[in-house]
């Protein structure tokens, strides 16, 4: 694999996101994620699995470069679609996910760690959902995870606002679990994980089946009814100039069309 690599130790398997400069998902990334996950289901060495980026950040969230390369609103919510399965996958996966999130879980790095079982995060990072900032909306179940975490209210605030909370409000708010300074971070989510190796396999993969069943169905069709919002919305000609500010490091302007 070219951006995710690990260790095993305990039982744990350390995973590390690395594609600088800010580990943006990129389509092949993603496709990693999934892979790692064919290549940890059956190996009884593995137990629990924890997921950290190198570099400055978690994830920075989905390679906005890589969007310019995409043309219709068919192949945005195809895009959408694709990411929202393996992250399913993730949030379903029979062996517990810890993400340990340094720096800024933001967009799909954000929509990626709430796929996982628990966050712990540093009291610095900063967590957001800033695709309306782009004039884009999240594309990968953040619209339907994040008010499940955090409620609707401050769901709609950090959809509509475009700010990002940080680690400490992200423990205040249900986001995150735990949050520590940024030094001590990666080893204090190992010491967790570590802990949460020694119970019964078998039981952690009946306790994750049955946290499942707190979805509903409305969940569901919230996913379906995002990918195809996420095309509708990405061929806008607000997409087009909240993408073209990011490249450009500007402000955008939006139009309304
Ligand atoms: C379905 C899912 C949809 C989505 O996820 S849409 C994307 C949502 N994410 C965002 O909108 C976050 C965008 N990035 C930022 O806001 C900022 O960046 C940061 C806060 C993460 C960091 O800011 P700072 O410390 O000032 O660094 P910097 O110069 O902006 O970024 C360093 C390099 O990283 C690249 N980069 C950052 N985020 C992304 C991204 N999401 N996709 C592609 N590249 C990204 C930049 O362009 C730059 O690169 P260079 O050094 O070559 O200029």
């Amino acid at each position: 694999m070219e951006f995710l690599s690990w260790t095993v130790e305990n039982h744990v398997a350390k995973v590390t996101i690395n594609r600088p400069p800010a580990n943006a998902l990129s389509r092949g990334l993603i496709m990693e994620v999934n892979e790692l996950m064919n290549a940890v289901e059956h190996d009884d060495s593995v137990r629990v699995i924890v997921l950290h980026g190198e570099g400055r950040f978690f994830s920075a969230g989905a390679d906005i470069k890589e969007f310019t390369q995409i043309k219709t609103g068919e192949e945005f919510s195809a895009l959408a679609a694709s990411g929202q399965e393996i992250f399913e996958r993730l949030e379903r996966f029979s062996k517990p996910i810890i993400a340990s999130i340094h720096g800024a879980a933001l967009g799909g790095g954000l929509e990626l760690a709430m796929s996982c079982h628990m966050r712990i995060v540093s009291e610095n990072a900063k967590l957001g959902l800033p695709e309306l900032q782009l004039g884009l909306i999240p594309g990968f179940a953040g619209t339907q995870r994040l008010p499940r975490l955090v409620g609707m209210p401050k769901a709609a605030e950090m959809l509509l606002t475009s700010e990002p909370i940080s680690g400490l409000e992200a423990v205040k708010w249900g986001l995150a679990n735990r949050a520590f300074a940024e030094e001590e971070l990666l080893a204090k989510t190992m010491e967790l994980a570590t802990k949460i190796a020694k119970k019964s396999p078998v039981a952690m993969k009946a306790a994750i089946e049955m946290l499942q069943f707190a979805k509903t169905y409305a969940y569901n069709e919230g996913v379906k009814a995002e990918a195809q919002s996420f095309g509708t919305v990405f061929i806008s000609e607000d997409a087009q100039e909240g993408i073209s500010a990011f490249i450009e490091k500007r402000e955008p302007l939006f139009k309304g069309k």
